[in-house]
């Protein structure tokens, strides 16, 4: 049996890149032996294991064959004989598909290395239509390595993959996945650019796409969301920044696409909350200290103040992400306005209000509020209104 480095460890590598984590292939040996040598398994007839000291994994050598539609119609087929090359064959992208052995040697039978120095991500062979996830894949490299292209013949196969409704066929959390990885990397807008232009924006989030289309809208969106990466917030923020793209419509688009995609409910809040609250929050300088503590209640801000300053950075990304050429930096007013505001009426003893409130319970709320109105006041920049 031997054994190699393989996928992303050796790209990396190669790219002069950190190394994360390492997979492995083994070749010559049956799962028996695998476990006899102290491998443990993972899950069920998945051929992929545990090494016992360095808990990497160590995958047998294997050839897929396609079942069915979509991400589960997978059956693998291992065997002794299944050889280094076959299971290069199958893999997504040359520069993914080069090994190296413990001597240090490589084997790069389709050109790996050539496409890492073109900078050009091509499918190794046919075996890339079997698996939709590698369109989504594909994009979220292209977020990551930005000044790779993707070759000509693999942008066709992509789209003739999408047309024939493979996108349409993965589950909603896979797709979530990939995307929400691709915003993580430094330029989330080539992601989006390479989904639109194989097809799969417009199944994935149509209303994205058909914006994407209008050239200055377009090119408004993949500047937010790239300025959200720059900043390097966090994915909720990212996402957020990314559904503003959709306009002052607000809501409801952001919602129905948070619902077919399955987002996570902190990345769905945080839209749905930013694409709500966006006129408010950019008129913060005009606000009477009355509507910004109201602004503040209906955030949950009280409780949840790292959430509205995630609101904040999204709506900060939207509008200086914005405007072309913007440089990183430039202040954006209702941010710091906003958030003395918040430390100033969270800085109110609501438990002492509530307390001199006596018997009358009822007019907790109603005193814990003006308490707050009355703090926001004097906050600075705050509106000098007689409400
Ligand atoms: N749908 C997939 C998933 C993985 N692979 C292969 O499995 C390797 C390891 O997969 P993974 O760790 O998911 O990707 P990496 O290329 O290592 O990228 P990352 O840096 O994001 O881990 C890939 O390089 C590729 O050879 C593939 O061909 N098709
Ligand atoms: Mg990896």
């Amino acid at each position: 049996m031997k054994t190699y480095i393989v996928g992303g460890a050796v790209r990396d590598e190669l790219l002069g890149l950190p190394v994360k984590d390492r997979d492995h292939v083994v070749v010559g040996a049956t799962p028996e032996q695998m476990l006899a040598r102290g491998f443990r398994p993972v899950g069920k007839d998945f051929p992929v294991f545990l090494h016992p000291e360095t808990q990497e994994e160590y995958a047998l050598a294997r050839t897929e064959r396609k079942t069915a539609p979509g991400y589960r119609g997978f059956v693998f087929h291992t065997a002794p004989e299944v050889t280094l090359e076959d299971d290069l064959v199958r893999r997504d992208l040359t520069i993914n598909a080069i090994a190296r052995a413990d001597d240090g040697s490589l084997t790069d039978p389709f050109g790996g290395r050539r496409d890492l120095a073109a900078r050009v991500f091509r499918h190794v062979s046919d075996a890339f239509l079997e698996d939709p996830v590698r369109i989504l894949r594909l994009a979220r490299f292209a977020a990551r390595f930005a000044d790779f292209t993707v070759a000509p013949e693999t942008m066709a196969l992509m789209r003739k993959m999408v047309d024939a409704g493979e996108v349409d066929a993965l589950v909603a959390e896979r797709v979530w996945q990939e995307i929400s990885r691709g915003l993580m990397e430094d330029k989330p807008s080539r992601m989006l650019a390479v989904l639109r232009e194989c097809g799969a924006l417009a199944r994935i989030l149509p209303e994205l796409d058909a914006l994407w289309g209008q050239p200055a809208t377009g090119a408004r969106i993949a500047r937010v969301v790239d300025y959200a990466a720059k900043r390097g917030f966090a994915l909720p923020v990212r996402f957020a920044a990314l559904m503003l793209g959709l306009g002052q419509a607000g809501r409801s688009p952001v919602d129905a696409a948070c619902e077919r995609l399955k987002v996570p409910t902190d990345c769905r809040d945080l839209a749905v909350m930013a694409a709500r609250e966006q006129d408010k929050v950019n008129r913060a300088g005009s606000l009477a200290p009355d509507a910004v503590v109201t602004l503040f209640e209906c955030c949950d801000g009280f409780r949840k103040p790292e959430r509205f300053a995630q609101m904040l950075a999204a709506l900060e990304c939207a509008v200086r992400g914005g405007a072309p050429d913007a440089p990183t930096g430039q202040p954006w007013p209702p941010g710091p306005l906003l958030l003395a505001a918040l430390g100033a009426a969270r800085a109110v003893n609501a438990g002492a209000v509530a307390q001199s409130c006596g018997d009358d319970k009822a007019r907790i709320p109603a005193a814990v509020h003006a308490a707050r109105v009355g703090a926001v006041r004097h906050a600075p920049g705050i509106a000098d209104a007689a409400d």
